[in-house]
């Protein structure tokens, strides 16, 4: 199989999984998975008109000319508080004590906050210190959202707020597509489990972390994390195992041409077919991606820095296509710091962080490119995008970059940059 474009193998890798039957939950299961329905307003909020102040309930036109010298004294004919309905109208000369939330009575048409006014000592009196106009400190039937409406879209994240509206209408369920089930499957026999004495020839197992927090991060539901040894018969035992527990079993390692990259044939061995078989990309060249039996098979290269740009490019879209959306990220463009010779034919990501001067356009500093090394990722803005078809990139070229948009988040005994730094 010809290396496919970037572009094309995002597309076939989508094809190696199917959208998730959606499933009724309790609100608080939903948190962090996709709605699969849109969600319209079953009520009126507010669903009557109602104070937003604590004060009293008053007739608009009576608090004409009023100030602390010359007040407006009307007559309090009752006491309402939230949760419970007037029981009379206001007539001319009346004000009702009402409290935030409290429905309005009929015949009033603003509110007073309390500061402006004060009642007389028995209660039965008020004295009202500024005129006020119709409507004031009232919230309306109907002005945040009328019963029908369409509040949130299919595919939206369920966030707190989600969270939260959803209760506000009444809801106790929401309708999302339920979580993949994920294995990561880490394979190399020079690799030494973390918290083991490790020689320098080496290498810590550091894939199973990185792969797992990636698949939660998309949503999933990581369940098993296994090792296998470069061994055809090893791999070929792990992966019957795993594939039927889930819905994406994610190996790492063993992709590539070596004599022993057995993932792909074993995967062939077993019936698996492939939807993408090297990728024109760089760093993740080898990633594949098959389907065995029901299960939807992501074969990353081993370096981590490889792992992660074929991780995000074509096993991330394939966890939020099984969640039912797929994603859009911001995009900025920038120059580049330096000139960059790359192969012609292939797409590269280099991770890079963004220098915003005094020109229009913010410099795009290129981290050190090497698919091995993670830590160029650990504080980059995200990663410039040089396109295929083209081998030389030059200093100050505009050129765009994805950005991460993670959140910068600063430990408590720092002060966080000021906004001018
Ligand atoms: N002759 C060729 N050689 C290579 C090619 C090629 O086209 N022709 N492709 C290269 C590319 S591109 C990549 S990327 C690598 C990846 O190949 P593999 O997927 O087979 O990866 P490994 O050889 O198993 O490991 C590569 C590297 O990463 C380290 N590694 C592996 N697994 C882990 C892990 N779980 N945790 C931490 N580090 C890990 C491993 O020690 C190696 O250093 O192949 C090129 N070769
Ligand atoms: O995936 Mo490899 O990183 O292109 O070297």
């Amino acid at each position: 199989m010809p290396l496919l474009s970037l572009t094309a193998a995002r597309l076939a890798a989508l094809d190696a999984i199917a959208l998730a039957a959606p499933e009724r939950v309790p609100l608080l299961d939903a948190h962090g998975r996709f709605l699969a329905e849109e969600v319209r307003a079953s009520r009126t909020l507010p669903g009557c008109d109602n104070s937003a102040m604590d004060g009293w309930a008053v007739r608009a036109e009576e608090t004409r000319g009023a100030n602390r010298d010359r007040p407006a004294r009307l007559r309090v004919i009752e006491t309402v508080y939230a949760g419970a309905l007037p029981t009379q109208a206001l007539q001319p000369g009346d004000a009702t004590r009402i409290f935030t939330g409290a429905p309005m009575p009929r015949g009033a048409d603003a509110v007073v906050r309390q500061e402006a006014a004060r009642a007389t000592p028995d209660g039965q009196a008020v004295d009202i210190f500024i005129p006020v106009s119709p409507g004031h400190d009232i919230r309306r039937e109907g002005e945040e959202v009328t019963a029908g409406t369409p509040l949130v879209a299919a595919g939206q994240h369920v966030s707190a707020t989600v969270l939260g509206v959803l209760a506000s209408q009444g809801a106790t369920r929401a309708c999302v597509r339920p979580a993949p089930r994920v294995a990561v499957l880490a394979t190399g026999d020079e690799l030494v489990r973390p918290g083991e004495p490790a020689l320098p020839h080496q290498v810590y197992e550091s894939n199973l972390m990185l792969v797992s927090a990636l698949a939660r991060e998309a949503g999933a539901h990581v369940c098993h994390l296994s090792r296998a040894r470069d061994d055809e018969e090893a791999l070929r035992e792990a992966i019957t195992r795993l594939a039927p527990e889930v819905e994406v079993l994610i190996t790492t390692g063993g992709a590539s041409v070596g004599d022993k990259d057995h993932v792909k044939r074993v995967l062939a061995s077993l019936g698996a077919r492939f939807f993408v078989d090297g990728v024109a990309l760089k760093p993740g060249k080898p990633v594949a991606v098959a389907r065995l039996g029901n299960t939807a098979v992501v074969v990353l290269p081993g370096n981590p820095g490889a792992a992660t740009v074929a991780f995000d490019q074509l096993a991330r879209p394939l966890l939020l296509k099984h969640q039912g959306v797929f994603e859009t990220r911001r995009r900025v463009v920038a120059r580049l710091s330096e000139s960059r010779h790359k192969q012609a034919g292939l797409t590269y990501l280099i991770t890079a962080t963004l220098e915003h001067g005094d020109t229009l356009a913010p410099r795009a500093v290129l981290r050190p490119q090497g698919a091995g090394q993670l830590l160029q990722n650990l504080h980059a803005d995200g990663w410039v995008i040089l396109p295929p078809g083209r081998a030389d990139f030059s200093e100050d070229e505009l050129v765009e970059l994805e950005l991460f948009e993670r959140p910068r988040y600063h430990a408590l005994d720092t002060a966080p940059p000021s906004a001018d730094e």
